[in-house]
């Protein structure tokens, strides 16, 4: 084993605890010494132990003169826990192997720093790839304050979301949508568009084999049209908020906070306004699960960071037929959004194509 095998564990470590973690970072820490692993961790949950403390945990006393593997730069400040620099100091680590710096403002190369100046030697950057594209979400929300958004579409091979009566039950088969629901159990919002709530009564909760998180469940609903008998607001599985504007009507926002929805009012129509307003609000990542005027409104504000689209090997036809993305879209083709594929695979008969928007 070497450095690079040892912080690929540290990797595994972080990654099996996605979803847990918001609005942390995944984190994973290997101590080995004398070339024998001697304690492993991970960060499993925001304001309990960091990866570093579960790890020096483990070792115990056997951590003295040995390296500690860490996928994120170990914090230097003081958050809900103690930094994980001073206690690797205190504990007398003689290397530090990270994969890759905190953005955070907090800790910024500061917990890299009071290492180096305590005497420990310090690699940087082994895996550090993965390392980032493991916490794109946090990376993105800590810097922004807005959270990671990921549009989800779900289309038959010709483009349609559903016939051109508009049934669309369902396009995709089985596997394809529990797919889908993992992605929600990983995303602190889910976010529709009054319209789906109109036409398909969504309950936007996560329904998996081994049970899973509910993300809260965003409306775009400027005029308040959110019927008080639909799934999102009778079922009380989680939390229901509502976008409306200022000008939506007084007595439907009362009724609507009767029934425990959580009415916010934007001050005005842009997109980037109200995903200010949803990071302020702790929220770390967004999934976009349409309609299409929905969707159309989010790529036209450049506001999606990453684009997961379902094909199913179906032909709809018609030229009514509803598509993944309706708004106004692009007149010219260089006004168009340009992606970067990261991934294309099978799920079952459909494909999954997972796609990052260049320059987000
Ligand atoms: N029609 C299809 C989809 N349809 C997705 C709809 O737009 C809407 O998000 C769902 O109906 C939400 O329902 P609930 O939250 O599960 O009760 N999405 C898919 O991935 N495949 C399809 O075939
Ligand atoms: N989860 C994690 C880190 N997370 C860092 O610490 C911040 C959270 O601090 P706190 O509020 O005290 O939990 C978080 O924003 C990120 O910058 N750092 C680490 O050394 N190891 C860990 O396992
Ligand atoms: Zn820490």
């Amino acid at each position: 084993m070497n450095d690079f095998d040892y912080m690929k564990l540290a990797l595994e470590l972080a990654e099996n605890t996605r979803g847990q973690t918001s609005p942390n970072p995944m984190v994973g820490s290997v101590v080995v010494k004398d070339g024998a692993i001697v304690g492993v961790g991970a960060h499993l949950k925001a304001g309990e132990g960091h990866a570093e403390v579960q790890a020096l945990k483990m070792a115990g006393d056997k951590a003295e003169g040995g390296t500690i593997y860490v996928t994120l730069e170990p914090c230097s400040h003081y958050g809900k826990t103690p930094p994980c620099a001073d206690l690797i100091i205190e504990k007398k680590l003689k290397r530090v192997v990270v994969a890759t710096t905190d953005p955070n403002p907090e800790v910024a190369g500061r917990g890299i720093e009071k290492l180096k100046n305590a005497g420990i030697e310090v690699i940087v950057g082994i895996q550090k790839q993965q390392a980032d594209e493991l916490n794109q979400v946090f990376f993105h929300y800590i810097q922004t304050k807005k959270p990671y958004v990921t549009l989800k579409s779900a289309t038959t091979l010709d483009g349609k979301t559903a016939t051109v009566a508009g049934k669309s039950k369902w396009i995709t088969g089985p596997l394809a949508r529990e797919d889908v629901h993992r992605l929600r159990h990983i995303h602190d919002a889910i976010l529709v568009g009054v319209g789906t709530v109109l036409a398909d009564n969504p309950s936007l909760t996560t329904r998996l084999p081994n049970g899973g998180k509910n993300p809260i469940r965003v409306v775009l609903d400027r005029k308040l049209r959110t019927p008080i008998d639909c799934k999102l607001i009778q079922d009380q599985e989680a939390p229901t908020w509502i976008m409306a504007s200022a000008e939506a009507s007084q007595e439907r926002r009362v009724e609507l906070e009767q029934h425990n929805v959580e009415v916010i009012l934007l001050p005005d129509d842009e997109i980037e306004t109200m995903l200010h307003i949803l990071g302020a609000k702790g929220v770390t990542s967004l999934f976009v699960e349409g309609g299409a005027e929905v969707n159309g409104s989010f790529l036209k504000a450049r506001a999606v960071n990453q684009v997961i689209t379902y094909f199913a090997p179906k032909l709809f036809g018609g030229k009514t037929a509803p598509t993944a993305i309706g708004g106004d879209g692009f007149s010219e083709v260089d006004e168009a959004i340009e992606l970067e594929i990261k991934e294309v695979t099978t799920i079952g008969n459909d494909i999954k194509v997972v796609s990052i928007v260049k320059g987000s």
